[in-house]
């Protein structure tokens, strides 16, 4: 993943050391805080702004004009990254979905299908949504159960030097009852989101908590917003081997895409085996969406075109997977896909 040679103050889970900011600086302790960390004046128990929780949760991890944690929609929690270049993301616990990156100049790039639901009554429909430990169909319910569950928040970090404070979140999902009906198996997902500049970067791991070989598939299942589905275009993956889903979803052909450019004139549901790390798409208005990546192997592009009437023209799902191979991990090791999302022009 891009990193600059800036001092990073990150917490060392995984063998990376540095200086840890969450829970950050000791706050008034009965003040409500809203975003960019300051006190709306009021006692916390008084104000109706946020929950006690989100007001529990900005007091322990939010980091002053970079890190905050509010209600979103629903009144669901959300961690606010926000950059000194002007770039933000949002993400949700539920789910870790994040449902926003914005440029510097305001412009989003995820998309968020209209029919989304914010009451935990499914998961959250664009974004980038989390998909583990199943990229279906199979065993269990299509994507997984991350996407329906609340993750819980690790650490929030930023960079020392204070125009370059590059905002992170560290989530993590643990087994419960309800997942150990399905998977009976003990595994951590820590997943970091962060903003270099206006590059959006997600760190996912599964790191095997058990005695015995850990499989799963996964995904990203990224959405984003295309100017018109006619002016679209996924580039970079002539000569790779594809599962046509469109086809049938259970028994999909494989396939070889001859062209260069992937456009859409009707449903494509496509996973591309064995990409070698880099994708972008073509948004029709002159940029695109580089998308680097490692450890992810394969790619899955799905637009369902007249099956959802209502915004198949404006979106394009763009997805790094892990599905060709599963993964098997072995216990005390762990998997990781890095994934670098960045807005270049054409
Ligand atoms: O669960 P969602 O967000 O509606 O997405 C469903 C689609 O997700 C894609 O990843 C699959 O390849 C499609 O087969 C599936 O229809």
């Amino acid at each position: 993943m891009a990193m600059t040679g800036t001092l990073r103050a990150v917490r060392a889970p995984f063998g990376r050391s540095g200086v840890r900011f969450g829970p950050s600086k000791p706050r008034a302790a009965n003040l409500c805080w809203r975003r960019n960390a300051r006190p709306c004046g009021r006692k916390r128990l008084h104000c109706a702004a946020v929950s006690p929780e989100v007001a529990e949760l900005q007091e322990k991890f939010a980091i002053s004009g970079c890190v905050d944690i509010t209600e979103g929609e629903g009144g669901l929690p959300k961690v606010v990254l926000q950059h000194a270049c002007g770039s933000s993301a949002e993400v949700y616990l539920f789910g870790a979905c994040v449902t926003s990156w914005k440029q510097s100049s305001g412009d989003e790039v995820l998309f968020v299908r209209p029919d989304a639901k914010f009451d935990k009554s499914k998961p959250i429909s664009g974004g980038i949504p989390i998909c583990f430990p199943q990229f279906g169909p199979g065993k269990i319910q299509q994507h997984g159960f991350a996407r329906n569950l609340d993750f819980t928040i690790a650490s929030t970090s930023a960079d020392y030097q204070p125009d370059e404070r590059d905002p992170e979140v560290e989530l993590v999902l643990s087994p419960s009852t309800y997942t150990e009906e399905m998977y009976p198996h003990p595994f951590k997902v820590v997943y970091s989101i962060s903003l270099h500049g206006e590059t959006l970067n997600t760190d996912f791991r599964v790191i095997n908590e058990g005695g015995a070989p850990l499989e799963f598939t996964a995904a990203l299942h990224s959405y984003f917003e295309v100017a018109g589905i006619d002016k679209a275009k996924v580039r970079g993956l002539r000569g790779v081997e594809y599962l046509d889903k469109v086809v049938d979803a259970n028994n999909p052909p494989r396939k070889t895409q001859e062209e260069g450019n992937l456009e859409f004139k009707g449903p494509v549901d496509s996973v591309y085996l064995g990409v070698p790390g880099y994708v972008d798409l073509d948004v029709g208005t002159g940029a695109a969406i580089a998308i680097t990546f490692d450890g992810w192997e394969d790619v899955t592009v799905w637009n369902p075109w007249t099956d959802m009437p209502a915004c198949y023209e404006n979106f394009v799902c763009v997805e790094n997977v892990k599905y060709g191979k599963p993964a098997t991990v072995q216990p005390e090791d762990s998997w990781r896909g890095t994934t670098s999302f960045q807005v270049v022009d054409l």
